[in-house]
Formats: structure tokens, C-alpha cells, sequence
């Protein structure tokens, strides 16, 4: 199997398949071919949860997303791998490491609405297509006569389950045939923006009433250790690392690892840096939206402290009664 150091050769740079997962690869690829003056090619390859068509709150837990990309690089096949972080389980493996935390962009959710209709605008009753149950359980809280239907598949195929919206399927066929039945949907605006679908979006909600997944806007280039230590791919990793994003998702991904809570557990939360200082924002949600759980800290803006603030956020919802209200393992 080809282990050729990056130094010294063409760089192969892990991907899922998927549009989304294609284009912010090809731009966190094209940055390090850039900051390392040596080229790259793209390595595609495919996990359970492209392939899978059932309920992504079902698909057995954390990491559906991931877990083939890093048996990709543990196996050599690739050297570096590109994962959207808030697909990424907070259990970090032996023998990878995230080198690099790209600046983040924008963190919020958004609401896709047929007519350019706005959360408050719905008309009652409204149907808003979203897997999942963080997502489900915030817009319940807002507005309780709301039907939530499940829906899967990639960002094209859920705009395309909007009334009205052009259907846009990119998932080989995992939506096909129920275009036009939903009021509305809600997906991220970063994945919607990187995709160039940013016209599709009619609201963008406010944190206040629908925190963001952890780790949500932002990307984790993972690697093993000896190719974040190789000399000319080392400083490129540097030089796409931003440290404010690393600091907040330290922060959001340890209050879920605490919480012991999976990608698909009804849990929100937000770190930003304010006032020269890391604050931390957090809700915990049952799922039918009737109980909610906010609570921030604020703590200091350092890589050392950053995950213990997370964790201490977690440990008062813990204390607040977190683990009864919510089923924190996600199915
Ligand atoms: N779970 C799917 C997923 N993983 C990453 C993104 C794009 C947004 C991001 O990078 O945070 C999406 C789509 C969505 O939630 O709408």
C-alpha cells in the first residue's frame, strides 16, 4: 500500500461523495496545494450514511458520516480526510488527529420556505421537513402547531421536498418521488451557502431560538500524526488552522462528549469568543419541543481551558435533569 510522504508527493485528500462534501474538499484541497507548493488528488470515498436510506436518527449513532473516511486514512488509502466537524463523534481515534480547524462560516440553521415565508408566517399546521430531532424539538418550542416530517437525504433532495422549490436531487435517487410536499425545510446555511443555494433560504434563525449543532459551519482536516508532523504539509495545516474556530468547537464537542450524547441527540449549542473570552451556549430539548434547557458560561478564550468550559456547561444540565429529558444517545 502507497504511504508516500506528502512532502514529497501528491497528496491525497479523503472525501465523502456527496456535492456538499465534494466542494468544501476540493476548496480545504486547494488551500493546502496552495500553503505546500505540491499538488493533490481526491480520494472519494463512501460511508453508511450515503448509502443508507432509512431515518438518519435510526442509523445506529454517532459517526455514520466519518467512520469510513477514517478507515480510509488509518488504512492509508488517503492522507488527509475533510469531514464537515459537526458529523464528526467527539471520541477522537488512536491514531488520528484533527490538524487543522479552517475558519468557520456561517453558523446558523435556515429555513427553506415555499412563497418566502418566514417561521412566524407559516400558516398553522404547516409541514417543515427536517431528521433532525435538535432541529425538530427548537422549532416545536416556537411554534407548537408545527407538523415535523422526517426527511434524509442530501441538501438538493431536501430543498427539493419544498412546494415550489426546484427539485435538485444529488443522492442517487434516496428522495425521489416526493417533491413539493413539505411548507418548508431546515438545513445550514454553510452547507447551503457552499453549495450556492443561499437564494433557496427565506429565514435565517436566530441562535436564540435554534442553536446550531456543535460544531456546526465549521470543517476538521484530519490526519495521522506522522503526516501532521511532515515538514511541508505541517506548515500548510498551520496555516489553515483558525484559532477561534478551534477554540469554540473544543468547547461545543466536549459539552457533548460529557452530555455522552450522540450526533443525532436533541442538543444545541454555540460557543463565540466575547469580550476578550470564550461564551458558551447550550440547550438541551425534549424532543416534542415542550422542555427546554438553556444555560451559557462564559470561561477564558485559551486552548487550555476551552473544553473544560464545556464540560462544566454540561455538567449543570446534567445537573438541571439533561439525561431525563432527552434520549442523549440519539435512537
Ligand atoms: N448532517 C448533514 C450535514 N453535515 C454538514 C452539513 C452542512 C453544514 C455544516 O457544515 O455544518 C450538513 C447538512 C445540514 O445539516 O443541513
Amino acid at each position: 500500500m502507497s504511504q508516500a510522504p506528502a512532502s514529497t508527493a501528491t497528496f491525497r485528500v479523503g472525501t465523502r461523495g456527496s456535492a456538499l462534501a465534494v466542494t468544501q474538499t476540493t476548496t480545504v484541497a486547494e488551500a493546502l496545494a496552495a500553503a505546500s507548493g505540491h499538488p493533490y488528488e481526491l480520494v472519494r470515498v463512501k460511508t453508511e450514511g450515503d448509502v443508507t436510506s432509512g431515518p438518519l436518527s435510526q442509523l445506529g449513532g454517532t459517526g455514520v458520516f466519518a467512520a469510513a473516511l477514517r478507515l480510509a486514512l488509518l488504512e492509508g488509502e488517503c492522507d488527509v480526510a475533510v469531514h464537515s466537524l459537526k458529523d464528526l463523534p467527539s471520541a477522537q481515534p488512536q491514531g488520528l488527529v484533527i490538524a487543522a480547524t479552517p475558519a468557520r462560516v456561517d453558523v446558523r440553521d435556515a429555513l427553506c420556505a415555499r412563497d418566502g415565508l418566514t417561521l412566524a408566517a407559516l400558516p398553522p399546521g404547516a409541514k417543515v421537513g427536517t431528521g433532525s430531532p435538535r432541529r425538530g424539538a427548537q422549532l416545536l418550542a416556537a411554534r407548537p402547531d408545527l407538523q415535523i416530517v422526517d426527511i434524509r437525504g442530501n441538501v438538493g433532495t431536501r430543498l427539493g421536498r419544498v412546494a415550489g422549490k426546484a427539485p435538485a436531487a444529488d443522492d442517487g435517487g434516496v428522495g425521489r418521488g416526493v417533491q413539493g410536499d413539505l411548507d418548508a425545510v431546515v438545513l445550514a446555511a454553510a452547507g447551503l451557502a457552499r453549495l450556492g443555494f443561499e437564494e433557496h433560504i427565506t429565514e435565517y434563525l436566530d441562535p436564540a431560538v435554534m442553536l446550531p449543532a456543535p460544531g456546526q459551519g465549521a470543517l476538521a482536516v484530519e490526519c495521522r500524526p506522522e503526516t501532521a508532523a511532515d515538514g511541508v504539509i505541517a506548515g500548510a495545516l498551520a496555516a489553515l488552522d483558525d484559532l477561534p474556530t478551534r477554540l469554540a468547537v473544543t468547547a461545543e464537542r466536549a459539552l457533548l462528549s460529557r452530555l455522552e450524547a450522540g450526533c443525532a441527540a436533541p442538543v444545541g449549542a454555540l460557543a463565540s469568543l466575547q469580550n476578550g473570552g470564550l461564551r458558551l451556549e447550550a440547550v438541551v430539548c425534549s424532543t416534542d419541543g415542550t422542555r427546554l434547557l438553556r444555560r451559557s458560561l462564559a470561561g477564558e478564550a485559551t486552548a487550555g481551558a476551552a473544553a473544560g468550559l464545556g464540560v462544566r456547561l454540561a455538567e449543570q444540565l446534567l445537573a438541571d435533569g439533561a439525561a431525563e429529558l432527552a434520549a442523549l444517545a440519539g435512537h
